[in-house]
């Protein structure tokens, strides 16, 4: 599943950029260009590409379904005053759905609505802040707002406001949506701790990889994989790694990658300081921790059972080629089969060492995309993966 970026990165200004999690203003029209060739490379490998906003429409057949979804939003966005409540709620409903959901992506300028009425005095003196409702930008990560699990879900309580948001989508598509809505969840959106899908990695049909990060919550994997081993699953191990908490490091699949069964791409400073533990069930309401002993690699090998793993730094070994590849999601490859993944062009010294290593690359381009800090793998979300 994919999200193409909208209008909703129009509705970007410097100001605000930081609560919104972004550090630049892409180019919309490319960014589009760009994220059809990612689109196109996933078709043109007999990939299936669905798109969020039309899962959401499909989620929105009943009429009490429309409108709890359209109330809930705009409770979300802020809106609470009855008379403004209204007038948002005839305005989105007035317009075709599918309008309606790529307008609540973008947000809603206070130039679009006139009949708007201020009440509270905060309203008064935000009157220079220019939207009624924030856009959504981070909606292209669609990695991030919900996970799939084996044949389930996590549907994520995200670590700040502006994302939080987003999983209202994810909601109402495991709730209403003919195809998706008896999937069991593992966990919900109004859960106390965050977790995020960035930080949920599935190394094959026993093992998960989750981050423990600046946004996920070691209490989160504490209970998703309670909530996981209480189900009938093939998985058997959560590895859970303490990454940095810090921007630069953001999910663990910002620095940690799998490319083949025995590959990983890695940020050069996890190899050797990471800790990490290993989850098990020990019961049906309790779980064996293991803290692991040993690098990185050696950890993976004797989780996954493989020998000779190879870990492959983002960058080589120049600490500048590192550092800024790194920052333009070099580590964030997206596998699309064994030793096959599309990477962005403009991490060059990454690719050329993934090259070598025998991996195959589907190169696409990355001046606009790459500016959300996020790469191939934080744009998709697999709904299926095949057992290899
Ligand atoms: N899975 C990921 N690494 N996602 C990257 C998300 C980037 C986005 N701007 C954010 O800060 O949330």
């Amino acid at each position: 599943m994919l999200h193409r970026p909208g209008r909703e990165l129009e509705n970007l200004m410097p100001e605000y950029l930081e609560r919104l999690l972004f550090d630049d203003i892409p180019y919309l029209k490319i960014a589009q260009k760009e994220h059809d060739e990612f689109a196109e490379i996933l078709k043109s490998k007999n990939v299936e590409v669905l798109y969020l906003e039309d899962l959401v429409v499909e989620s929105l057949s009943e009429k009490e379904v429309l409108n709890s979804f359209v109330e809930e939003f705009l409770y979300e966005a802020g809106i609470k005053e009855e008379f403004n409540i209204i007038a948002l709620k005839e305005y989105f409903l007035s317009l075709d759905k599918k309008e309606m959901v790529l307008q609540m992506m973008a947000g809603v300028r206070k130039s679009e609505i006139t009949n708007f009425e201020k009440v509270h005095l905060a309203e008064y003196l935000e009157s220079d802040y220019p939207f009624l409702i924030d856009p959504m930008p981070n909606l292209y990560f669609t990695r991030d707002p919900f996970a799939c699990v084996g044949d389930k879900v996590t549907i994520h309580r995200m670590n700040t406001h502006t994302r939080n948001r987003e999983t209202l989508f994810a909601k109402y598509i495991f709730n209403y949506h003919p195809k998706y809505e008896k999937i069991a969840h593992l966990y919900e959106r109004q859960e106390e701790f965050s977790i995020e899908g960035g930080d949920i990695l599935v190394l094959n049909d026993k093992v998960l990889a989750v981050g423990i990060s600046q946004r996920t919550d070691p209490n989160a994997i504490e209970k998703f994989a309670l909530n996981l081993f209480k189900t009938e699953t093939t998985f058997e191990k959560i590895i859970a790694i303490d990454i940095p908490k810090q921007r630069t490091f953001m999910h663990l699949d910002t620095v940690f990658t799998m490319v083949d069964y025995d590959k990983f791409v890695i940020h050069p400073n996890i190899e050797h300081t990471m800790k990490s533990f290993v989850l098990e069930k020990k019961d049906k309401n309790s779980l064996k921790i293991t803290p692991q002993i040993g690098t990185l690699k050696e950890i993976l090998e004797s989780n996954l059972k493989v020998n000779g793993i190879k870990l492959i730094k983002c960058g080589g070994d120049s600490v500048v080629d590192a550092a800024r590849e790194q920052w333009n999601d070099g580590s964030n490859t997206l596998c699309i089969a064994p030793g096959e993944v599309i990477v962005y062009s403009r991490n060059y010294v990454t690719n050329d060492i993934l090259d070598k290593e025998g991996i195959k690359l589907n190169i696409i381009s990355s001046s606009e995309l790459s500016r959300g800090r996020g790469g191939p793998r934080c744009m998709s979300m697999p709904f299926v993966r095949e057992k290899i």
